[in-house]
């Protein structure tokens, strides 16, 4: 296939090798990790667990669990929104609207599982399911990557990402060759990076902690950490909704296997770790250590949040008496670089507060096992190799502008360390 005049982009992850490695290597990772979860050892780095045969991983009655999930943040999504908002400029110079309604979209579910619960709904049960759950999740994936590929063979050449159409098949399939593939006025890529996947996982840490409930008498306070923290960090990200329409994964990233996988497979199975390690490995926790980790969390929480919001506040209107009075740099493009408040610290302070927050989801676990860090490890990976794919972006984007911005603030991401 040859590829579109002007889309041709350096190969990233390695190229077609490093992408077929990655699309065995991450759905044999999931299963791992939630094998690993539940095992005794529970061994991040220990020998793979035995598959369980097919029998156990594949059920029409798990397929039909996840269709209606899908189906129901759909309808969700397709409820009339409070506000419709408009992404960043298009190469054809349109812009896409997007409903914002992601917040109402959790708080239905909250809803709905709520009342199914107290009808009998037996929500704990869905702890003993997530290994099927999570098997029928890859296969859907596949399948819904090669329908996004084919959709993409009939796009307008202005509709492709930048990334995605290097020729090759398995790499384009990786990255994602459509920027943002809709029918209608559904954009799956924003469907997918908010709903099904962030909600789903609150969902699955819920049911862990019912499912110790049931088994215990009570929640642990670790348990009850690990939810809250993350609720809090799914109940932001479709609060701030609006803010994920200036992401590279919007803005930048096509939508094939690599986003599809993370926001339908990575983000419920294996950002729920610590609490799926939880059920199976009880840990103590006392007030002074559960006080210490909240404290960690409000300051990564704090971090996080006015660091996006400020640059997010800045990008909306320049001149909002929050961040008028801030320092920046000039680019050739029209647009400033803030070099003072949270931006003028490091060059991402969001991904600073969220490495922190990170941190404090594991904390709870105790030091016993790594298995639970496993989360803070891979997102500081992420976060250092998406730092550096932005830096990219942004040199090409601001040239001699940004290099004065990279002398002023010298560190990326910790202060005096990296
Ligand atoms: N939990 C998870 O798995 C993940 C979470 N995240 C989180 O998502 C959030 C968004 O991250 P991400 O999409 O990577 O990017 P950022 O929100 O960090 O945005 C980067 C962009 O901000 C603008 N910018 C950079 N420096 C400045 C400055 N000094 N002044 C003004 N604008 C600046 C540039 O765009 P421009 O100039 O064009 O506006 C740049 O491309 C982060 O909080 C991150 O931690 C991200 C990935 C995974
Ligand atoms: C499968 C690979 C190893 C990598 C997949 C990466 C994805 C899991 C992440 C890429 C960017 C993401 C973002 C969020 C979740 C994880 C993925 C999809 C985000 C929705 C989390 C909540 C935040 O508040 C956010 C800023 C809205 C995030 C946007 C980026």
């Amino acid at each position: 296939m040859a590829s579109p005049q002007g889309l041709k982009a350096p190969l990233e992850f390695g190229g077609p090798l490093g992408a077929a490695a990655l699309m065995l290597l991450l759905p044999a990772t999931t299963l791992h990790l939630l094998l690993a979860a539940r095992s005794g050892p529970a061994r991040l780095l220990g020998p793979p667990a035995r598959l369980p045969g097919l029998s156990e991983l594949w059920s029409p009655a798990v397929l039909l669990l996840l269709l209606t999930w899908l189906g129901l943040q759909a309808a969700l999504y397709l409820l009339p929104a409070r506000k419709v908002a408009e992404g960043l400029e298009l190469k054809d110079k349109s812009h896409l609207r997007y409903p914002i309604n992601g917040f109402q979209a959790l708080m239905l579910t909250a809803l709905l599982v709520g009342l199914g619960v107290s009808g009998g709904l037996p929500l704990g049960a869905l702890s003993e399911m997530l290994l099927p759950l999570a098997f029928v999740a890859i296969l859907t994936t596949f399948i819904f990557s090669f329908l996004l590929y084919m959709k993409a063979q009939v796009a307008p050449t202005s509709g492709l990402a930048p990334g995605g159409n290097s020729g090759n098949l398995i790499y384009d399939f990786f990255m994602g060759r459509e920027l943002n593939p809709r029918i209608g006025s559904f954009d799956f890529k924003y469907f997918c990076e908010l709903r099904p996947g962030l909600i789903g996982w609150v969902l699955i840490n819920l049911a862990l902690l019912i499912q110790e409930a049931e088994l215990r008498g009570s929640p642990s306070l670790a348990m009850w950490l690990v939810n809250g923290f993350q609720l809090l960090y799914v109940g932001d990200a479709l609060w701030y909704e609006e803010a994920v329409l200036t992401t590279m994964d919007i803005t930048h990233d096509g939508f094939g296997f690599m986003l599809a996988f993370g926001d339908l497979v990575w983000v419920p199975f294996t950002y729920s770790l610590q609490a799926q390690f939880l059920l199976y490995h009880p840990q103590p926790l006392g007030l002074p250590g559960a006080l210490l980790i909240c404290l960690i969390n409000a300051v990564g929480y704090y971090i996080f949040r006015g660091a996006n919001s400020q640059k997010n506040t800045f990008r909306k209107n320049p001149s909002d008496p929050s961040v008028a009075g801030l320092e920046t740099i000039p680019t050739a493009t029209g647009k400033r670089l803030l070099v003072s408040g949270w931006w003028g610290m490091v060059r991402h302070p969001n991904y600073l507060g969220d490495l922190i927050m990170a941190l404090a989801w594991s904390l709870p676990c105790g030091v016993s096992h790594l298995l639970p860090y496993f989360y803070f490890l891979y997102f500081a990976a992420l976060l250092v190799h998406r730092e550096a794919r932005d830096e990219l972006q942004c040199l090409q984007k601001y040239g001699r502008a940004w290099h004065e911005y990279c002398q002023r603030v010298p560190y990326r991401i910790v202060p005096y360390i990296y």
